[in-house]
């Protein structure tokens, strides 16, 4: 799917391409464009200029414009094309579950393959299927307003899927819920979009705040910066080495890929990391350890293990010292192990004292260890 949008007077100019079957999250400041995206994507808001087209099928085309013009929103021969919303195979999942009211679970998840085509029997034993998928049977009789918030976001995604669309548009779908639903309703976006039932999967575009999301969801992320795009990459690279502000400021965070283990997760290398396993991770799956440079203490000398709680000692060399305020991120790289001799670990960062960074003779070059207990270590189920 390629989304080009020119909306002058929300000064949003951005294209975004999501490959057939990946996830692409699109991370930005309040303001910065990305529901504008997707309401262009969606056929809700119409560009001054824009092209979208999916599958390769030209949905938007508007504002044509000269042959130099090397922006996909240069229009189609033929003059503008505009797909409505119904038409356009897009399904868009929104921070509410906008359910209809007056129908019940089952016929509110049978409305997209009604609107498809389906016969009412047709459609009702697809919506049955789906609320088994997203484990709402048990609710197929109630109306919407009998819900949970959780519960509500299950029906809606079972509402999305069950139209087969051709493109899937989320709109922060965990932000409304709570603490407790949340990571639920994250974990079975993870089952449903990495495992379609029929067919390939749709190309995803994920608005979020939350770099868990990102981290648990999608395989590339976008930044947006006042309606441009700033940054985009893998979303473990654009997470742990932002070069945008915006996603420097989201994230920051310290990340070590690898396989999920009990008590914690294997890096790539070999290296196992003590720490928390988020309860939607399961040991030898994909995952990510996620940690705060404020949770890293660092040493000239291994560390005596923690006396409460295991604790992380990560041999690296210091490649940076940076200054922020009373603190000073010291950046460095994990040692490689013998199976990764030839390429470059992992950078980490941590936030300590200038006191202790003098002390400590932290320059570029200095071989000490970063120290971090398996209580402050997230572990958590990854994309891939
Ligand atoms: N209905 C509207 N009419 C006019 N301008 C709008 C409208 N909605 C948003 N804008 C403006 O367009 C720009 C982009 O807003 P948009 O809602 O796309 O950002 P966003 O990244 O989705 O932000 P948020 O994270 O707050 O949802 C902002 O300057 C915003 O003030």
């Amino acid at each position: 799917m390629l989304v080009d949008a020119v909306v002058a007077d929300r000064r949003v100019s951005a294209r975004v391409r999501v490959p057939p079957g990946e996830v692409v999250a699109l991370l930005g400041a309040n303001g910065a464009g990305k529901s504008t995206l997707l309401g262009v994507a969606a056929g809700l808001l119409r560009p001054d200029r824009g092209r979208v087209e999916l599958d390769g099928r030209v949905l938007l085309s508007v504002g044509t414009s000269g042959p130099d013009d090397t922006s996909a929103a240069a229009g189609a021969p033929g003059g503008p094309v505009d797909v409505p919303p119904h038409r356009r195979g897009v399904a868009l999942l929104a921070q509410e579950a906008l359910l209809f009211p007056h129908l019940s679970v089952l016929d509110n998840v049978a409305f997209g393959p009604r609107a498809a085509g389906a016969g009412r029997r047709a459609a009702r034993q697809s919506a049955q299927r789906w609320l088994e998928r997203v484990d709402v049977a048990h609710l197929a009789d109630r109306r919407p307003g009998q819900l949970s918030g959780g519960q509500a976001q299950r029906v809606a995604v079972a509402r999305a899927l069950a139209a087969q669309p051709r493109a899937l548009l989320l709109d922060e779908p965990m932000a409304a819920l709570d603490v407790a639903a949340a990571p639920e309703v994250r974990q079975l976006l993870r089952r449903v979009l990495s495992a379609p039932p029929t067919g390939s999967a749709p190309p995803v575009l994920l608005v979020t705040h939350d770099p868990l999301d990102a981290l648990a969801l999608a395989d590339r992320a976008v930044v947006l910066d006042a309606g441009r795009v700033v940054e985009e990459g893998p979303v473990r690279e654009v997470l742990a080495q932002p070069r945008s502000a915006f996603a420097a400021r989201l994230a920051g965070l310290d990340l070590l890929a690898g396989t999920a283990a009990s008590g914690g997760l294997l890096t790539a290398a070999g290296h196992p990391v003590a720490g928390v396993l988020d309860p939607g991770c399961r040991p030898g799956e994909p995952a990510v350890a996620v940690f705060s440079p404020a949770a890293v203490a660092v040493h000239r000398d291994h560390p005596a293990p923690g006396a409460s709680s295991p604790r992380n000692a990560l041999a690296v060399t210091v490649t940076a010292v940076e200054p922020r305020g009373a603190l000073v991120r010291v950046r460095a790289r994990l040692e490689a192990g013998a199976a990764e001799a030839l390429e470059a670990g992992p950078v980490l960062a941590a936030d300590v004292t200038a006191a202790s960074a003098a002390d400590l003779d932290l320059v570029p070059g200095a071989r000490v260890w970063f120290a971090v207990k398996a209580a402050e270590v997230a572990v958590h189920a990854a994309r891939r």
